[in-house]
């Protein structure tokens, strides 16, 4: 319907169509989603815009903002990781994976790991990483045997292993941290994951995960304090990626939630 507001501007409402009104509230919110990501100097948007309800005027359609394109390629991998995560939520939903943590293996002190390795060597701390394949560098490694390649690190002196998980641009796997353990690997787990629903943090739990690691260029403040407790609550330690451009280079830094003066260079 057409009418006219006390300034004179035509509004268009949609009389009666309370789905399109929906629409509407939906794409303010993820309005003030993305006004908050922007104040807190978040650039990487997690879901494609899909822009407000498509408009009709006259024989005319339009939209807004068009369904977009990524821009780099960690917001292709957030979209399909939303996406992959959606699907597994319908088929493992909260209330079961938190059943599945009584039978998960006991948490190992990441932390804790890190500090013993600097009071006996006084060198920094080693976190490994456990990764196949990458975007960037394809596969790294061709015979990946990966039991041999955990004890490979423990021997030589890792305090902590990092092990990717995501599969579809990294060929990581939960089944390859499960495998880790069953190995009888002592160095505590971080799941190296691109972690944007608390869902993924119970998963990785069960999945035997000692600490997961949350980025900071991806989640609000509030929602990487929200998923602190949660790992909290499971006993699990948090590491927050940090990137910072410094003299044109990135420098990475990776923060514990639990002593915020523990900083270690990771890359
Ligand atoms: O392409 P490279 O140089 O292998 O680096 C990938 C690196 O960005 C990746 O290991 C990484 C950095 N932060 C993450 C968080 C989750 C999963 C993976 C990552």
């Amino acid at each position: 319907m057409q009418s006219k507001s006390k300034d004179d501007a035509v509004v268009f409402s949609y009389d009666g169509d309370s789905r399109a009104e929906l629409k509407i509230k939906e794409w303010e919110v993820g309005m003030f989603q993305d006004e908050l990501a922007g104040s807190q100097s978040i650039r990487i948007r997690r879901r494609p815009p899909t822009g407000p309800p498509l408009h009709y005027v006259g024989p005319f359609e339009f939209r807004l903002q068009n369904k977009g394109n990524t821009r780099n390629i960690l917001e292709e991998i957030l979209w399909n990781k939303d996406e992959e995560i959606s699907q597994l939520k319908d088929g493992k939903p909260i209330y079961k994976l938190k059943k599945e943590l009584e039978y998960a293996s006991p948490v190992k002190d990441f932390i804790g790991a890190l500090k013993a390795s600097y009071a006996c060597t006084g060198l920094p701390a080693l976190i490994s990483e456990v990764k196949k394949s990458s975007p960037s560098r394809e596969v790294l490694r061709k015979d990946f045997d990966l039991v041999q390649v955990v004890q490979a690190y423990e021997e030589g002196g890792a305090a902590c292993l990092s092990v990717l998980t995501d599969t579809k641009y990294f060929q990581g796997s939960f089944e390859n941290m499960e495998a880790i353990n069953r190995a009888g690997v002592k160095c505590p787990l971080l799941c190296k994951e691109f972690i944007i629903d608390a869902w993924q943090i119970y998963y990785a739990r069960t999945k035997g995960a000692d600490a997961v690691l949350l980025i900071a260029a991806v989640l609000p403040d509030l929602d990487i304090e929200y998923m602190i407790e949660i790992c909290k609550s499971l006993g699990m330690a948090t590491l927050v990626e940090v990137c910072k451009i410094i003299n044109s280079v990135a420098v990475y830094s990776l923060v514990s939630s639990e002593y915020s003066n523990l900083r270690y260079l990771f890359w």
